[in-house]
């Protein structure tokens, strides 16, 4: 069960209606029903979605609202484009991975030392898997507690909770159009648009693991999450749906042949094939993401090969795919920068046999 969602109280509306034939009056008419727009518009601003970031000239990416059988969500207040920052957060609190005390009690403590505010908008995130036979509203604790375990999100170490970045629903495979990720420098969480995103349209990120076939996700999201996916992959009809199920399935057969080659089970040249066949199984599907990792590998194993050639290729396009989903100006971009200008300073140089590998079929 969710907590009760906050009524808003409505004004008292005026009874006296200005007349017509006075042109003053008729002016004021229209100022009295300006303001209440103005303070909504203002009020709408303020608690959905605005931060310091969101104030550049293109105006606040998205607003939060309820959505029929989701609860809250993002949705684009404007066009969005690939590759832009949309939101960066810095945590209520984070929780180390692994802790000595009942996590009741220790989430209970923290939440004394986050302000009034920030406790209120953590109280008010949804949650599943509330303990049977509790009552909520004498039970605070039990529903932060689970709260927590709705909303948090991997940061460095721990997991942490951002209760802006929380609002974000689930999508599928190529239905989820942004990406997060924590930044240990800026000791922050930052969202990506992993596409573009036209304005009115649901910013969805990923939940899970999603190259795994609609049943196993419809499984976990329900188990984990409580919820029926009705996300776009999760709606397509049985036909299409079964051929993404393939792809998914392919993808993630391909992804446990590359490993192979770290145990020399496989070549270089086959490696760089498997990418390339992962690379176009993700086109046909949509699925956009890990693609800067993809190439970085792609990097790795080139240099591993002393193949500058393609050590070249597949880091620019690592940079690109990292700059889209972590950021231009993020750790990983700058750590591929060096390989495109210096190939002979990759780490993995010259680690296995001299082979040309092969460059991207992109
Ligand atoms: C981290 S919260 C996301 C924000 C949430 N909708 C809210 O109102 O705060 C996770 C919860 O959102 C809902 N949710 C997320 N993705 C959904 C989806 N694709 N369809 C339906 N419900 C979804 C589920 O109730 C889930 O337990």
């Amino acid at each position: 069960m969710r907590p009760a969602k906050r009524q808003r109280r409505v004004p008292p509306t005026r009874t006296s209606k200005p007349t017509l034939g006075n042109r003053r009056s008729f002016a004021l008419r229209l100022l009295w029903l300006a303001i209440p727009a103005l303070v909504a518009a203002l009020a709408y601003y303020l608690f959905n979605g605005a931060d310091p970031h969101d104030l550049g000239i293109n105006g606040p990416p998205f607003v939060v609202i309820n959505l029929l059988g989701k609860g809250k969500g993002l949705v684009a207040a404007r066009d969005i484009k690939q590759g832009e920052l949309v939101i960066q957060e810095y945590p209520l609190f984070t929780v180390p991975k692994s802790i000595l005390e009942s996590p009741t009690t220790l989430i209970s403590r923290l939440l004394q030392n986050v302000a009034p505010a920030d406790r209120d908008a953590f109280m008010n995130l949804s949650y599943v898997h509330f303990p049977e036979g509790l009552d909520p509203d004498t039970h605070p604790e039990e529903v932060a507690l689970a709260i927590f375990q709705t909303n948090a999100v991997a940061a460095g170490d721990g997991v942490g909770i951002f209760p802006r970045m929380a609002r974000l629903n689930h999508g599928c495979s190529s239905a989820f159009n942004v990406v997060y990720s924590w930044r240990q420098r800026e000791q922050a969480l930052f969202v990506y648009a992993l596409k573009n995103i036209p304005k009115g349209q649901e910013l969805l990120t990923t939940y899970t693991d999603t190259k795994r076939t609609r049943k196993e996700r419809r499984e976990f999201l329900s188990q984990s999450y409580g919820f029926e996916c009705t996300c776009a992959v999760c709606s397509l009809n049985d036909v299409a749906s079964k051929a993404s199920d393939a792809r998914l399935t392919a993808i993630s057969h391909h992804y446990s042949h590359l490993t192979t080659w770290g145990r020399r089970a496989i070549d270089g040249v086959e490696a760089i094939r498997t990418i390339n066949k992962i690379w176009k199984l993700e086109d046909e599907e949509g699925y956009w993401s890990e693609r800067g990792r993809l190439a970085a590998d792609g990097a790795w194993i080139a240099a591993a090969h002393s193949d500058v050639s393609a050590v070249r290729l597949w880091a620019q396009l690592a940079i690109k795919w990292y700059a889209y989903e972590l950021g231009a100006d993020s750790d990983l971009v700058s750590d591929v920068q060096r390989a495109t200008s210096q190939p002979e300073q990759h780490p993995a140089w010259g680690s296995r046999e001299p082979l040309i590998v092969g460059a991207p079929v992109d």
